[in-house]
C-alpha cells in the first residue's frame, strides 16, 4: 500500500513493479487526482489505514516528495503497525557493502557505491550518483542526476537539487536545500538554501513547489 498519489507516487509504482517483490493493493491519499494512479486504485484517505492493516496489509511505502512530511507519515505508519518497504529499481547499482534503509527508494540507474549508507525514507532519484562512504540521512532526497563525490554527508530531510554536484568530504546539514545545478564546494549549514557555481547562500523565497 502506498501513501500519496502524485507524480512521485507514479514513479514509485513503476519502481515497485519493476522490482517485483511487492503487489500494490492500493493508494491512500486524502486528495487524489483521480480514482486510480497508473491503474492502482485509490482506497481513500488516512481513515482507510486502520482497516487496511486489520485486513492484513503488512507493508507500506510513503510516496510523498516532501521530506518532512514523508518522515512524519513514515513514523505514523510504523506506529500503526505497518512495515516500510525498501524499493530498488533493477537497473540501479547498489554495491554489496552499501546499505539502504526501510522506506527508502532507489530509482532507475542510480549508483550507490562502496560502504555508502542510505537511511530510512530517503529518496535517491533517477540517475543519482552516491559515491563511496556517503551518509544519506533519514528522509533526505538526492534529486535526479545529482552527483555526490566520496565521503559526502547529507543530513536528515535535506534536498540535493537536480543535477547538482557535491565535492568530496562536504557535509550538507539537516533540512538544507541545494539548488538545481549547484556545485557545492564547502559545508552547508543546517536549514540553509544554497545555489550556483560555486554554491552560495540564496535568498530563497521558499516556494514549497520548487523543492
Ligand atoms: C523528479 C523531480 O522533479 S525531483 C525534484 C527535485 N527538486 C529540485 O531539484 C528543486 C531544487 N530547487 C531549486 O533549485 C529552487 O530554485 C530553490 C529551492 C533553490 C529556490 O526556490 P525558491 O525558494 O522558490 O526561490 P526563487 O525561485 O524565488 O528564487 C530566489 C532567488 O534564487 C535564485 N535561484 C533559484 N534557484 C536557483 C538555483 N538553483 N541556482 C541559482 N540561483 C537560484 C533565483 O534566480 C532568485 O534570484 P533573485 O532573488 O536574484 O531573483
Amino acid at each position: 500500500m502506498l501513501v500519496g498519489a502524485g507524480g512521485h507516487a507514479k514513479v514509485v509504482i513503476e519502481v515497485a513493479r519493476a522490482q517485483g517483490r511487492f503487489e500494490i493493493v492500493g493508494v491512500v491519499d486524502p486528495r487524489p487526482p483521480g480514482p486510480r494512479v497508473l491503474g492502482v486504485p485509490v482506497l481513500g484517505g488516512d481513515e482507510a489505514l486502520p482497516r487496511l492493516r486489520a485486513d492484513g496489509v503488512a507493508w507500506a511505502f510513503v510516496a510523498l516528495g516532501g521530506n518532512a512530511l514523508r518522515e512524519r507519515i513514515g513514523g505514523e505508519l510504523r506506529a500503526a503497525g505497518f512495515r516500510l518497504a525498501t524499493l530498488v529499481h533493477p537497473s540501479a547499482e547498489v554495491m554489496p557493502s552499501a546499505t539502504v534503509g526501510e522506506g527508502a527508494v532507489v530509482m532507475a540507474r542510480v549508483a550507490v557505491s562502496a560502504e555508502a549508507r542510505v537511511d530510512d525514507l530517503a529518496i535517491l532519484n533517477t540517475g543519482a550518483v552516491v559515491e563511496h562512504d556517503n551518509l544519506i540521512g533519514a528522509a533526505a532526497h538526492v534529486a535526479p542526476l545529482a552527483a555526490l563525490a566520496g565521503n559526502v554527508r547529507v543530513g536528515a530531510r535535506a534536498l540535493i537539487g537536480v543535477g547538482s554536484a557535491v565535492r568530496p568530504g562536504v557535509s550538507v546539514g539537516a533540512d538544507a536545500v541545494v539548488g538545481a545545478g549547484a556545485a557545492v564546494v564547502a559545508d552547508v549549514p543546517a536549514g540553509a538554501t544554497v545555489g550556483g557555481v560555486p554554491a552560495r547562500p540564496l535568498r530563497a523565497r521558499g516556494g514549497a513547489a520548487a523543492r
